[in-house]
C-alpha cells in the first residue's frame, strides 16, 4: 500500500450539500457526453479497503464520487454512532490519493432535514444475520442508500464482500425498485496477519487485536473443512462455533451458514457438496470483543466454480 503523503491524483471536490453536489454531476455531465459514473459510499475514517473500491471504481468510470456520512439511520440506540471514529482530513487525502473526483461530505441535518417519514424495507434478506442482530439496520442502509442513490445517479456503485448481506439487500432493492445503477462487490481486504480491514478495528485493544485473528483463521479451517467428503451444514456451524469458543475474549454474536444471495437456510443435515450445487454458500460471522462488534465471512463455491 502507497502512503497517505503520496499524492499523485488531483485534489477531489468538496461537495456538503445535495444542491452543489447535483449541480457539479449535471456540468461534469454535460461537458462530457457519457461519462461513467463511479460511486463509493462510506461511513469514512477510510482504510485500504475503501481504498480498493475507491481504485477500482477510478479505473472503470470517467468520474469517482465518494460519500462519507455516518448513518444514524442504520444505527440501534444502544450502538456506537456517537463514537464512530471520524477523521475528514486524512479521509480526503486517502481519497485523493486513491482517485476519486468529489467526495460528498453532507451534515445528518443535510441528509435528513425534516422529520423523515419514508423508509426503505427490503424483506427477507434482512431478516437474518446482522439484520436479527441489528434490529432496524437494514432499514437504515436501504433508506439512506436510495437516497444517496438518486442524489448521485451513479453507472457503478462499489461495495465490499466483508458486508455480504448489505450486497445482498442492495442488490435485492435495484433489482425491486428498477434503480439503473450496475452494483460491483469487491472482495475483502485484510491486514497481513488476515484480519479483515474495519473502521472499527481502531476500538480494539493489543490483546483484542491479537484474539480478533480468530475471525479469519476459523474461515480459512471452514474452508478446508468444508471439502470433506460428507459434511453437514449443521457440522460445520458446530466446528466453527467452537473454534471461535475457544477464543477467551470472544463472545460470538452469531456464526451462521445460509445460502447466498439468498440467505435461505439451510437444513443442518444437508450435505454441503449436496447444498453447493444449487448455490454458493455464506459463512457469516460476527464476534464481539468487549463493546467491538466485528463481522468477516467466507463465500463457498462448488469446487473449480
Ligand atoms: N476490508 C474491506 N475490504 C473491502 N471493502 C471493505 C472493507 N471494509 C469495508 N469495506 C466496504 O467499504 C464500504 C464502506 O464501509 P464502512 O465505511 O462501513 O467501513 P467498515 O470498515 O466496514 O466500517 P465498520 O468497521 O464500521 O463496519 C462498504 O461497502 C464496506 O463493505
Ligand atoms: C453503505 C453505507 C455507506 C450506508 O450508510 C454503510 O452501510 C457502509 O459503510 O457500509
Ligand atoms: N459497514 C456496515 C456499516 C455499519 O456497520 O453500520
Amino acid at each position: 500500500m502507497s502512503t497517505l503523503t503520496q499524492s499523485r491524483q488531483k485534489t477531489p471536490l468538496v461537495v456538503r450539500t445535495i444542491k452543489e453536489l447535483r449541480e457539479t454531476l449535471a456540468r461534469r455531465r454535460s461537458e462530457t457526453s457519457g461519462l461513467k459514473t463511479g460511486f463509493v459510499p462510506t461511513m469514512g475514517f477510510l482504510h485500504d479497503g475503501h481504498g480498493s473500491l475507491i481504485r477500482r471504481s477510478a479505473a472503470e468510470n470517467g468520474l469517482t464520487v465518494l460519500s462519507i456520512f455516518v448513518n444514524p439511520l442504520q444505527f440501534g440506540p444502544t450502538e456506537d454512532l456517537d463514537r464512530y471514529p471520524r477523521d475528514e482530513e486524512r479521509d480526503l487525502k486517502l481519497a485523493q490519493r486513491e482517485g476519486a473526483d468529489i467526495v460528498f461530505l453532507p451534515s445528518v441535518q443535510e441528509m435528513y432535514p425534516r422529520r423523515a417519514l419514508t423508509r426503505v424495507l427490503v424483506s427477507e434478506v434482512t431478516e437474518s444475520l446482522c439484520g436479527a442482530s441489528r434490529p432496524g439496520h437494514f432499514d437504515g442502509v436501504g433508506t439512506v442508500v436510495s437516497k444517496l442513490f438518486h442524489i448521485v445517479e451513479p453507472t457503478r456503485a462499489y461495495f465490499g464482500l466483508k458486508d455480504a448481506q448489505q450486497v445482498a439487500v442492495v442488490q435485492q432493492m435495484v433489482d425491486d425498485l428498477n434503480f439503473n445503477v450496475e452494483i460491483v462487490a469487491c472482495p475483502t481486504l485484510r491486514e497481513q496477519d488476515g484480519l479483515a480491514l474495519s473502521s472499527r478495528n481502531v476500538y480494539l485493544s493489543p490483546q483484542q487485536r491479537v484474539e480478533a485473528l480468530v475471525l479469519s483463521r476459523t474461515l480459512q479451517q471452514a474452508s478446508h473443512w468444508s471439502k470433506e467428503a460428507g459434511i453437514t451444514a449443521g457440522q460445520l456451524e458446530e466446528r466453527v462455533r467452537l473454534a471461535l469458543s475457544r477464543s477467551p475474549l470472544a463472545s460470538i454474536d452469531y456464526a451462521e451458514l445460509r445460502r447466498y444471495p439468498s440467505l435461505e437456510a439451510i437444513e443442518p443435515q444437508q450435505q454441503l457438496d449436496e447444498a453447493l450445487q444449487h448455490s454458493p454458500l455464506l459463512l457469516a460471522l460476527a464476534v464481539r470483543f468487549g463493546n467491538t462488534r466485528l463481522i468477516d465471512n467466507a463465500i463457498l463455491s462448488m469446487k473449480g466454480a
